[in-house]
């Protein structure tokens, strides 16, 4: 996929500023700090457009960016970062249930994990509430930069086994710093694009 344009459209706190139209999307969902902000940069060429940082909880709206205006990126803010109070937390999710279970336009969500790391509780709670909800589910396992390339097996089967994935469910390995995997990746999500 060349993506020719890339522009934040609106960062949204509930469904009155979702973007009109029938355009479909694909959600970037995952714990904070895993690489979410950072997976949509380097799928389209942005050093910057999603911004990232070292800190967790950096993305704290449902971000739209539309590519080639045609379809949307909706970069979701992490779970699991701990220095928000638990009100905050549970608007938080609120927003973000009701944006992925009510949402006719989502296509698929793209759930990140660590690589490094077997799928922490939070991961595996988010991978059961996406299947129980019937959305489609992309795993992309990302840092894969951090590991090296003989043990990439080991790391993939650990993520499967502890999510207990869906057989049928496509992981793909990825890094943002190399670009590793960003055309297996495009590759999946167009399939869900043209459906
Ligand atoms: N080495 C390496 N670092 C990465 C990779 N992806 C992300 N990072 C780093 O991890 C940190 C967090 O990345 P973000 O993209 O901001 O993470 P996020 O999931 O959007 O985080 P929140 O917005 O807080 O939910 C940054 O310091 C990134 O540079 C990767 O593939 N490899
Ligand atoms: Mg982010």
């Amino acid at each position: 996929m060349k993506v020719n344009t890339a522009e934040i459209v609106i960062s949204a706190v509930g469904p009155k500023q979702y973007p009109e139209g029938n355009l479909p999307e694909i959600a970037l969902a995952g714990r904070s700090n895993v690489g979410k902000s950072s997976f949509i940069n380097k799928m389209i060429h942005r050093k910057n457009l999603a911004r990232t940082s070292s800190r967790p909880g950096k993305t704290q709206t449902l971000n739209f960016y539309i590519l080639n205006e045609s379809f949307y990126f909706v970069d979701v803010p992490g779970y699991g970062f701990a220095k928000v109070s638990k009100t905050e937390r549970e608007a938080w999710g609120k927003m973000i249930e009701q944006y992925l279970v009510e949402r006719d336009q989502l296509k698929a969500v793209v759930q990140l994990v660590d690589l490094r790391h077997p799928p922490s509780k939070d991961d595996c709670l988010m991978y059961d509430w996406l299947k129980y909800h019937e959305l489609p589910v992309i795993i992309v396992a990302t840092k894969s930069d951090k590991i090296p390339k003989g043990k990439w097996d080991k790391h993939k089967k650990v993520v499967k086994e502890t999510l207990n994935m869906d057989p049928t469910d496509k992981i793909i390995l990825f890094s943002s710093e190399t670009g590793h995997g960003k055309d297996e990746a495009w590759g999946v999500l167009n399939s869900y694009l043209t459906k």
